[in-house]
């Protein structure tokens, strides 16, 4: 028995268009249910957070101790007074460098790895998803999902969480230090931090997140249209359309340029009254410490620490307007992944799923099946009863829209049912879990993918041990062993994505090898001819006819010839059988 994984059948367009609209998030916060889904990963956080801090303290205090060594050394004291700051300097010097590399390296790992570790769960949480094909996630939205939006992970940890981390521990660092020097400083330094810290970034953030939803929208519209240009090219040339496509790309595209703009002077502004600020402390806390040493209440040597102190505490800060930016793009993209978790499952899964175990042909029993794609839909299939005998081909007849597709989803826990039954090797299908029912009734779905890799890769996926005699063979069924093997590198071709580069009926062909080769008890083909012309349709379903004989077989067509070789013909109409009979 084999097993035919179900992402090589998924009715989704795999193609990366990112067009789905960033929905507002519904008020959930969708930035920290993303921080929450992180907090597993903690322990690899945590240093990686104490590098950051480590190596940016190290910074300002290399520049504190330096200076307060340099003022001291003006002073000529004897070595030994200062020997404990010569080695301090030396050890921050070298030890600044060491603690910047560490903080690279460590960050970098651990984020990787949560960022790892969270695609995952998000891809646990499509797979239930994605093969009933949720209008929600259709249209290259699953990849955009698993790629772009779980990015948002890694920007949140690396260019919002590690940078403001560091800048806090520099701000309570250096205000603590500058109070314990002189405590008017520490009360000058301290707010002035805390402006910069915080109502900086948090007007960069009001900026952005207004910025962010229109270029998200544009982005959006951007994408459609390049996919339009590339995938619609020999349309929009048929119709002299091109040009005003192209234009439609273009202004969108001076859209996310101008943004850009505005985004860059946001941040340069950001920075300029960060220096402001930076200045402000500067002049503060010189003019109250100068105050103090003439009073006698600071020696000189601190003075100059507490100048440098409000200097270079304001350079951890720097990154901070940069931060906010990326906190508004993670917080567009976190409501997507928000979406995704929220999503319930199409099918729930029985907490103790019955062993389901089978070999060789096997019968369904399918008794007055109820299903609803939505609760206030109606239904799609109404009260369907049928019987798939053991090792006999039944071909699913109906209009578009009668329910064929769905009685397949329903055999493959695609979708669940709202009542009656299909039993199948003396078991209820909704008390097994889903996996093992897709090892028994597996193969083509609808628009059942061609993968952009070589032919024996797209055949492995349904039976990663095959050998290379059960290939030819399942090629052989298929009718396409003599096209592979006139190929000059056979069976280790490269076929293009979405198998462009091979003809629809080469295709269909391919895709029933893949199918015959998984040889599940219960074989399920849904329209394997769609798309093809008379011809090559009539004679990709003789062959299917004839390579799926002696096998249970559930075919669903639309074709009306050529169906004699069949055991049973069924037709639907409307969510119900309207015939049946032998063909
Ligand atoms: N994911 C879905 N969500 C909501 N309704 C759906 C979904 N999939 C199908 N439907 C609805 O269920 C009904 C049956 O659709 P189904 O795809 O099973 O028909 P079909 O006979 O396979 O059609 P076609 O030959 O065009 O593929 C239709 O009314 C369709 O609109």
């Amino acid at each position: 028995m084999t097993t035919l994984h179900t992402a090589a059948v998924s009715r989704t367009d795999p193609r990366p268009t990112a067009v789905t609209p960033v929905r507002p998030s519904g008020g959930s916060r969708p930035t920290l249910r993303l921080a929450r889904h992180l907090v597993p990963y903690w322990r690899r956080l945590l240093p990686a957070a104490l590098a950051a801090a480590g190596s940016e303290l190290a910074a300002a205090a290399l520049m504190a101790t330096a200076s307060w060594l340099i003022t001291r050394a003006a002073q000529q004291p004897l070595i030994a007074s200062v020997s404990l700051a010569i080695v301090a300097v030396r050890a921050l010097a070298l030890g600044r460098g060491a603690l910047r590399y560490v903080d690279r390296l460590l960050g970098h790992d651990g984020v990787l790895r949560a960022v790892a570790g969270f695609r995952t769960r998000v891809y646990e949480a499509l797979v239930p998803l994605a093969p009933a094909g949720t209008p929600a996630f259709r249209s290259g939205d699953l990849l955009t999902r698993l790629v772009d939006d779980v990015d948002a992970a890694q920007d949140l940890l690396l260019r919002v969480l590690l940078p403001v981390v560091a800048a806090c521990a520099v701000c309570v660092a250096a205000t603590t230090t500058a109070a314990l020097l002189l405590p008017q400083a520490g009360l000058l330094l301290g707010p002035l931090l805390a402006v910069a810290a915080l109502l900086v970034p948090a007007a960069v953030l009001a900026v952005a997140h207004r910025a962010g939803r229109e270029q998200a929208a544009v982005r959006a519209e951007l994408a459609a249209h390049v996919v339009d240009l590339t995938q619609g090219a020999a349309d929009l040339a048929a119709y002299g359309a091109r040009d005003r496509a192209a234009e439609r790309a273009r202004r969108a595209a001076a859209r996310i340029a101008r943004l850009e703009r505005h985004r860059a002077l946001t941040t340069s502004l950001a920075s300029a009254v960060l220096l402001l600020l930076q200045g402000t402390a500067l002049v503060a806390v010189t003019w109250t410490a100068l105050h103090a040493h003439a009073d006698g209440r600071l020696p000189s040597v601190h003075l100059t620490v507490l100048a440098v102190l409000a200097l270079v505490s304001f350079e951890a800060l720097e990154p901070l307007p940069a931060a906010a930016f990326r906190l508004a793009d993670v917080r567009a993209r976190a409501a997507r992944l928000a979406d995704l978790f929220d999503t319930p499952p199409p099918v729930t899964e029985p907490a103790a799923p019955a062993a389901l175990t089978a070999d060789g042909p096997l019968g369904v029993q399918i008794t007055n099946l109820t299903v609803r794609h939505t609760a206030d839909a109606p239904p799609a299939l109404d009260g369907v009863s049928l019987h798939l005998s053991a090792g006999r081909r039944t071909v699913l007849l109906g209009a578009s829209g009668s329910g064929k597709s769905t009685l397949i989803a329903a055999l493959m826990r695609f979708v669940d049912y709202e009542s009656g039954s299909i039993r199948l090797a003396g078991h209820e299908l909704r008390d097994c879990a889903g996996s093992d029912v897709r090892r028994v009734i597996t193969g083509m779905t609808q628009d059942a993918h061609v993968f952009h890799a070589t032919i024996r890769a797209n055949l492995l996926l349904a039976r990663p041990g095959a050998t290379d005699a059960e290939l030819r063979d399942a090629a052989r069924r298929a009718r396409i062993l003599d096209w592979i093997e006139s190929l000059p590198k056979g069976f280790d071709t490269f076929i293009g994505q979405d198998g462009t580069e091979v003809s629809g009926g080469q295709r269909s062909r391919l895709l029933l090898a893949r199918a015959l080769l998984a040889d599940p008890p219960v074989l399920v083909l849904d329209e394997p001819t769609e798309g093809l012309d008379p011809d090559t349709a009539s004679a990709v379903l003789a062959d299917i006819l004839d390579a799926t004989r002696g096998r249970t077989t559930l075919l669903v067509t639309h074709e009306r010839e050529g169906l004699t070789a069949a055991d049973q013909v069924v037709r639907l109409d409307g969510g119900r059988i309207l015939a049946r009979g032998a063909a």
